[in-house]
């Protein structure tokens, strides 16, 4: 990347809309908002203005401009918005015509994000916190990224590594005073004590049953049955539209289709499957692969049979698996003891909403202690905790080794905020972006 380029992007959604905003942000953007619009604002006071093609001068919109001076501005760069009007052709225009200013081009994916890391304005986990609140869909994604955006985990990591920086600095002070045996084992002891409540914390941290990457992600619930069970009719009343195709053959469904739903706040991702059968070819058979494959990486399996004869081929545990009935309407005899539904009727689905709900509740978690939300994040905190086990175990006479179990600790804490070089994941992270973040 060109430090000295200015970037521009739309940083509104494409196409036609009421109002578009085009963001510029480097050093050329108050050269290219007083060629296109005029004198300089005020910074941060809205300024409406005719904008002009910065060569032939030709009017391209009239708009509201803001400037916003270095270093306050969310990348820490001068930054130029143009609120214009949201057509394809006026964002065209004032795109093309920022092309032609010198130094000025079209921004990566996540490049205003990236300029925002390097300037020091977001930590990594912030900005990751940012790209799933764009993303967000739901009310309590919204809330989670939020808080993440604003450093709830980011202080949660600093303090820690702060305080394995003060473990390093006790367990090196008896390296120093290694002559003075007394100071030293007691400085050392000290050192111990503060890794073993930490290790107590780091592990309580990782052991939340995945609650914010299942909030991130989406509660998985995967609908399992026999050939026919109303698998993909149930689909279809849960997402309020057919998402999948219902008929009276056996075996109509072959690929794993998902629909995301918003219960009660929380992101619900229900797949209905190939239904579970001896196969009669290759293409159910793979079917039917997929569908095992999707209960397996399922939060929840619902169970959905007519009747009792289609006793479950799988084993599933209770707390991730429920037994449903379907078909309820037709009144079939049935030892099954769970819930009946019926797609038809509509009998008994608002209760299974509501135990959905319930159980994506359940596996949430409340949500007042910010919680992990990223593999990313739980790999560097089990390499720093491994650490912190070889340093409280380890042989203690070999002191300069358990020095270096706390920094390599320390140091797999610092990617996650990127206090630490992080290079390697940089690339990963922003290109996740749209353009114009
Ligand atoms: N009476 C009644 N019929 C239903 C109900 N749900 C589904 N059916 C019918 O049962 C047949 C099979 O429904 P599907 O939803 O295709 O069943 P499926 O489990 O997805 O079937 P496969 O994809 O072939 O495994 C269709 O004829 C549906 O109209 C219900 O609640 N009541
Ligand atoms: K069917
Ligand atoms: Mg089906």
């Amino acid at each position: 990347m060109n430090e000295a380029s200015t970037i521009f992007a739309l940083s509104s959604a494409p196409g036609r809309a009421g109002v578009a905003v085009i963001r510029v942000s480097g050093p050329a953007a108050q050269a290219a908002l007083e060629m296109m619009s005029g004198p300089l604002p005020k910074p941060r006071f809205a300024a409406y203005r005719t904008i002009k093609h910065p060569t032939t001068g030709e009017a391209l919109d009239r708009a509201v401009v803001i400037w916003f001076k270095a270093p306050s501005t969310e990348t820490g760069e001068d930054i130029a918005e143009f609120q214009i009007h949201g057509s394809r052709a006026v964002i065209a225009a004032i795109l093309s015509a920022l092309g032609k200013i010198a130094g000025c081009r079209l921004a990566e994916p996540g490049e205003f994000a990236r300029r925002a890391f390097e300037n020091g304005k977001l930590d990594l986990a912030e900005v990751e916190g940012l790209a799933d609140l764009i993303d967000a869909e739901t009310d309590a994604q919204r809330r989670q990224a939020l808080a993440q955006t604003a450093g709830s985990l980011s202080k949660i990591y600093e303090s820690w590594r702060t305080r394995l920086i003060e473990i390093a600095a006790l367990t090196e002070a008896a390296i120093d005073f290694s002559d003075e045996g007394d100071v030293s084992a007691s400085s050392f002891a000290e050192a111990r004590k503060r890794a073993a409540s930490l290790q107590k914390e780091v592990a309580a941290h990782l052991d939340d049953g995945h609650r914010g990457e299942i909030l991130r992600d989406g509660f998985r619930v995967a609908l399992l049955g026999p050939p026919n069970a109303g698998k993909s009719s149930l689909l279809n009343v849960l997402a309020r539209r057919e998402a999948a195709i219902v008929s009276a053959e056996a075996g109509t469904t072959r690929d794993v289709i998902e629909v995301r739903l918003d219960l009660a706040g929380l992101p619900v991702i229900v797949s209905d499957t190939a239904g579970i059968r001896e196969a009669a070819n290759d293409i159910e058979r793979e079917g039917i692969r997929r569908s095992l494959a999707a209960a397996r990486d399922a939060d929840l399996v619902l169970w959905l049979t007519e009747n009792y004869e289609s006793i479950p081929p799988l084993s599933f545990s209770r707390e991730t698996s429920l037994e449903i009935r379907s078909k309820q309407d037709l009144g079939f005899e049935s030892e099954i003891s769970g819930l009946a539904i019926s797609a038809k009727t509509g009998a008994g689905i608002d209760q299974l909403i509501a135990e959905i709900a319930r159980r994506a509740h359940a596996a949430v978690g409340s949500g007042t202690e910010p919680a992990l939300t990223r593999a990313r994040h739980r790999e560097a905190l089990e390499n720093a905790l491994k650490d912190i086990g070889v340093f409280l175990n380890g042989p203690a006479d070999a002191i300069e080794l358990r020095a270096e179990d706390v920094r390599r600790a320390a140091h797999a804490l610092g990617r996650i905020t990127g206090r630490v070089d992080v290079e390697d994941v940089l690339d990963q992270i922003f290109s996740r972006f749209c353009i114009g973040k």
